[in-house]
Formats: structure tokens, sequence, C-alpha cells
């Protein structure tokens, strides 16, 4: 059984006898109830566990013929049993290999056994064994990992003795396995705990957490996800005969109610990352727990809203007579949800509102009026007395000199006085960012035209090729970069296109791994014309301990291959463990041969906040051409290459 672990905080409290105070009580309480699940959730699991094995031995094994509540195949390769041959064993088909595949019910008992005749297919030649060479999992984007765990994972080549994996070892504090305080049956064992804590010994959860003996904290706080939450994402061993009863026991997440709008917009929200690059559900990356509602200030005047509408929405439109007769008689809860639809998309036209409130285009035009009076006021009211804002400073330009801030949320002009994380990173204000929209700090966006055929965004005339950022589908709107997408997917060569996008877009192009000078390399499937995103280079973005750590000097310099580029100021992409196609571009100066010389260039541009490298072609490159970059000065330093030998 493992060693029940002793909370930090109060471990000598908690042994010592003299004290009577009801905080220690509290925590002795909950330390032996802790104890107690402890001993029997282990109990149970070595029984479990000794079930699960004994039931895969072919003694063990009935035969019960039952299609109905399967749950585990297990295969093993074996002939079957003579008692229990059916004809076709007997047609001339006994030198043929058989698998035998049992179907399992939860508590292991067989309920079913069949019989499977296998195809050996026979190779025309022999295999060449490839070399050994690590494995990689493949990503489809750039993930971000910070800084390496304390803990190790597992020893890499420990069982080749050129490798010093002891020296490795002291980049670490400890062995992951040594660690039981982060595991699913400690979560087990702490709900349970929760449980019999609060429905056996009537204690609150919010006082159980005061304790701080648990491994875990079981209410969520704004900046962490308690267990409770996380324990509907996760599945939990059936055990106790208390599990039925959990959901209704432990707090759930309050839920809006029907008619607050708000609350339930917010709460739809949190539940979508904000970064244009991400939109992924429940993303651990780009969001808060509780992030606030994005409210937004209105910059289209209603005339120009109005004139905008081309086809009446209803009979009831604004557009048949944009005159109610009488003052609409609306309920406060019917005013609060137009207000909020109006703060997160005041620029609508009433049309929309109509949809959303339920109510005639004609009567939210009348009470649009209304609010966009009172609106220009309190702008004009707020603006009094400002003065002039100084010229804003950027620095964002520059990978080498700057990392992305995290999204401003602050009352308040963005500056000094507030302490907006962008004023102090000099930085643009993001898309998620809570300020106005019209802020001095937001980035404008482009203003290239498109032409038929032709591309926009192609050269340093977009404002926004020259910062290095890519285009914004929600500002660059004459560019139509949210368009390029759609033209790329339907291979419309006459539209023309935002070159400008290329990255977001995933617009890349296919690319084969095979053989090459220097291990595995990369070549197109495919012509690729200059200017054209070949890949995006992703992996885990990590700090610059973790960089080390990794062995740049130790891992990857044994490995002989480094896969990790330096994207900003702080951090670095590696794809050592996890990548794509592109972590296989092999290196090659300018100017060397013709058919071993850089066609493609990593590039780092800013997009939708973020840092993120695409490999561009430098030139028109044919189908089966292998693809090489420049990886700069840093590689001859760094692996000892010398621009004579590559
Ligand atoms: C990003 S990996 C490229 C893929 C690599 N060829 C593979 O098999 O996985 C970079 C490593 O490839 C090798 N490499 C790539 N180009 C090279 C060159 N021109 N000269 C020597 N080694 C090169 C080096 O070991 C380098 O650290």
């Amino acid at each position: 059984m493992e060693p029940i672990p002793k909370p930090t905080l109060l471990s000598s409290d908690l042994e010592a006898n003299d004290s009577d105070s009801e905080s220690l009580t509290l925590s002795r309480l909950v330390y032996s109830i802790f104890s107690e699940v402890w001993k029997e959730y282990w109990k149970w699991d070595r029984q479990y566990s000794h079930d699960a094995l004994q039931s895969l031995s072919f003694s063990n094994t009935p035969y019960v013929h039952r299609q109905d509540d399967l749950s585990k195949l297990l295969c093993t390769s074996s002939t079957p049993p003579s008692s229990t041959r059916d004809e076709r064993f007997d047609k001339g088909t006994r030198d043929q290999d058989f698998v035998t595949v049992y179907s399992r019910n939860h508590n292991f008992s067989v309920s079913r056994v069949e019989f499977l005749s296998e195809h050996t297919i026979v190779a025309d030649s022999t295999f060449e064994q490839h070399k050994p060479y690590e494995s990689c999992s493949p990503l489809s984007r750039t993930v971000f990992k910070g800084d390496d765990a304390d803990k190790m994972a597992f020893i890499p080549y420990v069982d080749d003795e050129h490798f010093d994996f002891l020296d490795h070892t002291l980049c670490y504090e400890s062995f992951a396995w040594q660690n039981t305080k982060e595991s699913n049956d400690i979560d087990t064992i702490t709900l349970e705990t929760a449980y019999r804590l609060h429905n056996e010994h009537s204690l609150a959860y919010a006082d159980i957490d005061n304790t701080r003996v648990l491994p875990r904290r079981l209410l969520s706080t704004p900046k962490k996800t308690g267990l409770f939450a996380l324990s509907h994402r996760r599945d939990i061993p059936q055990w106790s005969k208390n599990q039925a009863q959990y959901y209704d026991s432990f707090p759930q997440q309050p839920m809006p109610a029907a008619g607050d709008l708000r609350g339930r917009l917010q709460s739809l929200q949190g539940l979508f990352c904000p970064n244009l690059n991400c939109i992924q559900v429940l993303c651990p990356v780009h969001m808060e727990l509780e992030p606030p509602l994005q409210i937004k200030t209105p910059k289209t005047p209603l005339l120009d809203i109005l004139s905008q509408v081309e086809n009446p929405c209803s009979p009831l439109c604004f557009i048949h007579a944009a005159d109610v007769e009488s003052h609409p008689s609306w309920t406060e809860e019917d005013i609060a949800n137009f207000n909020t639809i109006l703060e997160i998309m005041p620029d609508s036209p009433p049309c929309h509102f109509a949809i959303m409130c339920y109510k005639p285009c004609r009567e939210v035009l009348h009470y649009l009026k209304l609010m966009s009076s009172t609106a220009t006021k309190t702008l004009e009211v707020s603006e009094i007395g400002k003065g002039k804002s100084p010229v804003p400073i950027f620095r964002d330009h520059d990978a080498d000199d700057f990392t992305p801030n995290e999204p401003c949320r602050h009352a308040g002009l963005c500056n000094i006085n507030s302490q907006c994380p962008c004023f102090q990173n000099k930085s643009h204000c993001l898309r998620s960012c809570q300020c106005s929209m019209e802020c001095a700090r937001r980035w404008r966006g482009c203003r290239c035209g498109t032409t038929k055929g032709g591309n926009s965004c192609a050269s340093d005339r977009c404002p926004c090729v020259v910062v290095r950022r890519e285009c914004d589908p929600e500002l660059c709107r004459s560019c139509k970069c949210s368009e390029a997408i759609v033209t790329w997917l339907s291979r419309d060569s006459t539209s023309s296109r935002c070159r400008n996008a290329q990255i977001q877009h995933g617009v890349q192009k296919d690319v084969e791994i095979k053989n090459s000078r220097w291990g595995l390399g990369a070549f197109l499937k495919e012509p690729a014309k200059r200017g054209d995103l070949i890949s995006e280079y992703v992996g885990e973005l990590i700090y610059e301990a973790s960089f080390d750590s990794r062995g740049q000097v130790e891992v990857a310099e044994h490995r002989g291959r480094s896969y990790a580029f330096g994207l900003n100021s702080t951090l670095s992409l590696d794809s050592s463990y996890l990548g794509n196609t592109s972590r296989f571009i092999d290196h090659a100066r300018s100017s060397t041969s013709r058919d071993l010389h850089p066609n493609c260039r990593a590039y780092v541009r800013l997009v939708n906040g973020e840092h993120r490298i695409g490999i561009f072609a430098v030139e028109d490159i044919n189908s089966g051409a292998e693809i090489f970059i420049d990886y700069g000065t840093a590689f001859y330093k760094n692996e000892g290459n010398t621009p004579e030998n590559t």
C-alpha cells in the first residue's frame, strides 16, 4: 500500500496532542478520515488489480456466449481449444493462425468468445531496419509548456552507456513515479474523503479546504479550478458505494437563471477561448477561469448602421416603417437583456436585436435611438478634460526584444496609471483586451485593396507586413483576409487573396519525409511559389531553463540533433517530442550549390497576439525538391559545425 502523504503544513501539529484549538481538531478529523479512506482505497485497488490479472489467465476463462454488455476486448494469439471448435476449423484451415477474442464485462467475467482467422501477408522483399530514431508525437498546433516539471517522467537513453544519465537527473528534483500527490488515485481518495466529511461529519466544504490538509482544493478559486469542477471532466474508478451520490452532494458551478441573459452569456463565453488562434473549448493556455464579459464601445453612428440594411427582416422591420405609434412598454427584464446585447454588439442593426430580444424590429429601433442618444452623451462627458494622450510607443514588431503579454483587464485608459500590461510591455492591445475599441494602443489593421486574380498584402506596402504581424480578420477588412481561407480551400486561382494570413489559415504544402543527407529530410510533394507558406513550425513553447535542461547541452547533444528555435525574448519552440513535418527541415548555407541552398526561410510573425513561426518559400520550388532553411550562425556555434562542413 502507498504510504499516506502527510499534509505539509500541519503534519507536526497534527501529531501533537497538547493543543485543543478548534481548527486543529478540525484538521485532525480531516486527516483521520483521509487516512481511513486511503487505506480502504488501496485495499480495494489491490483486490481489483488482482482480479483483473487473474481473469486474464486461460484456466479462468469460461466460455459464456452472451452478446450484451461488452466492455472490454482482449486478444491473445492461440489455436482454438478443440471442445469449442466449430465447423470452420475442420475445413482445411487448421494450419492457419487464429486469434481468440474474449469480450469481457466490467467485472472481468467473459461474455463472449470468438475465433477469428488471421491472414498472413508475405512480403516480396526484406525490409531494411531503420536506424534507431526517437519518437515524436504529431501536433497540429503549438502547445504552451512553459517550464518542464521538476519531476522526471522517464530516464532518457538509460540503456545507452554513452549517455551520462546520472548527470542529466541533476536537472530534476525527483522522479515522477515517486510523487503520489498528483494522481487520479489521490483525487479519487480526496473526493470520497470530502463526501464522508460533509455527509457523515457535517463539515462545510469551504471549512475542509481551509484546513489545507487534503492534497487538492475542493472548491474553485478565481485562479484555479477545484477538484469538484475537475471531477466532472474525468472518469473515477467505480470503487465506493457513495459514488452514485457524489454529484448530488458536491456543489456544482451555479448555472445562471433562464432570464439572466448577462450571466448566461458570461458562462458561455467562459467556455470558448477568445484567442483567434485557438477558439478551443476550455483552452488551458489563454483562458481565465471566469473571464469578464467582452464589452464593446459603439463605433458606427446609428444612421450608418441603418443604411447598411438592404432587406427587411420581417413585416415589422424598421425598413417598412421606422417609427412606432407609441412608446412600447417593455418589462425590466426585456430592457436589461436589450442592454446586455447592446454592450457586446453595439454596432448591429435592429434586425439582429429583434431576433435575440424576441421583439419587433421597429420597437428595437425605438429603444436603440433612446440608448444611442444616452451613449453619445456619456461618451462626451467621459471624454471631457482628458486632454491629448501622448503618442503610444510600441516594440512588438521585434520578436527578439519582445514577448506577448496577457490581455489587459483594468478600469480606465491603457496607461501608466492603470498599470496596463500592454502599456508596460509596449505592445498593442489585443482583441480580447478589456479596453475600448477606440483605445489608442489598438492595432488598426491595413487598408490594402485586393485585385482580381492578384494578391494583397504581399509586400512592405502593407503596414501589417512592415511590423511583422499577420493581417487581422477583424481589422483588415479591405484585404478580405477573413475570406482568404475560403478562396484557398476552393482552389479558386482567379480570386484575390491576402498573402499575409497564411499561418493563421494553415495554408500549408504537402510535404513528405524521407532519408536525406543528415538523417531524415522534408521534401515537397507539390510545387510552391515564392512567398508560399510551406508549413508552420509547431512544437512546445518552453522557457530558457527548460531549453537548457532538455539538454541542448545533454539530450540533444547526445542525440546529435536539435529541434529548438528561439521564438522571442523569453520563449523557444521545441519540436523534439511534439511537432509536425517541419521539424525535419535540414539546414543549408546561403550561396552553396544549386540543390543544397536555402530555398525557404523561417519567419516569426505576430499572429492574433501570439508569436508563430512560418517556413516560407523564398523562390519557386518544384515538386520533389528537398526543403532547406539557413539555421543561422547559432547552429555553427552550438553544434560544432563549421560553415565549411555544412
Ligand atoms: C531540425 S533537425 C532536422 C531534421 C533531422 N535531419 C532529422 O533527421 O531529424 C536539425 C538537426 O539535423 C541535422 N542537420 C540538419 N542540417 C544539417 C547540416 N546542414 N549539416 C549537419 N547537420 C545537419 C543536425 O543534427 C541538426 O541538429
